[in-house]
């Protein structure tokens, strides 16, 4: 399986369950894994034949923008969601930190995977 990459990239959202969490913009730091079959785009050279990570990368800070959800979860399932639907991907994997959340830890997040793999 190919997999086009962006590994992280930073979101300004607002986020979070607690009040204060309501009146700011907190950076989130995503890994994404994205499944696609990179052959067609390699033999013709051709960016309209892959996903294109820096356009994918735009609209996921849109995204960020135009959400202000409470939990990571939700954050995680409906960008994955439009992603999917949005450019086609079949299954894409994506690591989801909020750096800061926990000051005990380097970052805390939730990773999830949806979709069906191919096996080539
Ligand atoms: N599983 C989760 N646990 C917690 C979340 C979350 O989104 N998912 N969020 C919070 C608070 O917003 C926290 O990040 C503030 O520091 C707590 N636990």
């Amino acid at each position: 399986m190919d997999l086009v990459l962006i590994e992280a990239l930073k979101v300004d959202t607002v986020i979070g369950v607690y009040d204060w969490e309501r009146t700011l913009t907190q950076t989130l730091v995503l890994d994404l894994e994205l499944a696609t079959d990179l052959r067609p785009a390699a033999a013709d050279d051709d960016i309209a034949q892959t996903l294109d990570y820096a356009a994918i990368s735009e609209r996921i800070a849109r995204f960020g923008a135009e959400h202000s959800f409470e939990l990571v979860e939700t954050f995680a399932e409906r960008l994955v969601d439009a992603l999917r639907q949005e450019y086609g991907i079949a299954w894409i994997r994506l690591t989801l930190r909020k750096p800061g959340a926990v000051p005990a830890a380097n970052a805390v997040g939730v990773r999830i995977e949806r979709g069906e793999r191919s096996a080539t």
